[in-house]
């Protein structure tokens, strides 16, 4: 599904944030990207979305390289894509529903398939009872699972997120990995940025670790 070959990230003439980055994900993966502030983390998973370029290597996802796509494609790959911030990112002048509607909005559905596809991410993430609240009623935790709820809306076959439980405390940071689970469980490959080192013991997947843009352990659960 993901694979580095070789990669390399550097900003403008600065070091490497990310060198010489090996690895392969498959399908149906879920994997965890962990490392100190800084390590490269979030340039990793922003590769993949595309929102930036390698300097050397290649990135390739589902079997093409992705600094190929044509502008126009872009738009297309990025729908197949789901990704959940830590700051969730809602706008609080919509209502949860309104929310997690856009993607399908931006796309120009029907409004009838819109509303089964809402329902059923809300549905996912045990919110349907909240469609009608503003995120400013809801829970940090509540608004994390609004974040994923939008993020899986289009039925992505790819879920990235950066350190979505990075507020939370850590019931609730469980309670959305769980999330996560859920999604791995039924196919979608995950790959979470976490520095909860806690957290990724107890849920024993395989896990990629970064030191200041190595790639410096790749480990299955034991
Ligand atoms: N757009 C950018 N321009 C210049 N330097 C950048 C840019 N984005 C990231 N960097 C630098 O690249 C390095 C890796 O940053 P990155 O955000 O990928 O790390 P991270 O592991 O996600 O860290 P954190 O956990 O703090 O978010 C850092 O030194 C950072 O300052």
């Amino acid at each position: 599904m993901i694979a580095f070959e070789h990669v390399g990230k550097r900003y403008g003439g600065r070091f490497e944030a990310l060198s010489n980055i090996d690895f392969r994900v498959s399908r149906g993966e879920m994997v965890f990207l962990t490392g100190h502030s800084g390590a490269g983390k979030s340039s990793l998973l922003r590769l993949i979305m595309r929102l930036e370029r390698p300097s050397r290597g290649r990135v390739m996802v589902a079997g093409h390289d992705i600094d190929k796509l044509h502008p126009s494609q872009l738009p297309f790959y990025r729908r197949q894509i789901g990704v959940v911030f830590q700051d969730h990112q809602l706008l609080f002048d919509r209502s949860i529903y309104h929310n997690v509607a856009l993607p399908l909005e931006i796309r120009g559905l029907a409004p009838r398939d819109i509303a089964r596809r809402v329902r059923a991410a809300l549905d996912k993430v045990g919110l349907l009872h909240r469609e009608k609240a503003l995120p400013i009623e809801l829970s940090g935790g509540e608004q994390q699972r609004v974040g994923i709820a939008r993020a899986v809306v289009n039925k992505p076959a790819l879920l990235l997120a950066d350190e979505p439980t990075g507020n939370l405390d850590p019931q609730l940071s469980a309670d959305i990995m769980g999330l996560f689970e859920d999604f791995h469980r039924i196919g979608t490959t995950v790959m979470i940025a976490s520095h909860d080192l806690a957290l990724i013991a107890r849920l024993r997947h395989r896990t990629l670790r970064l030191s200041e843009g190595r790639l410096v352990a790749d480990e299955e659960a034991a």
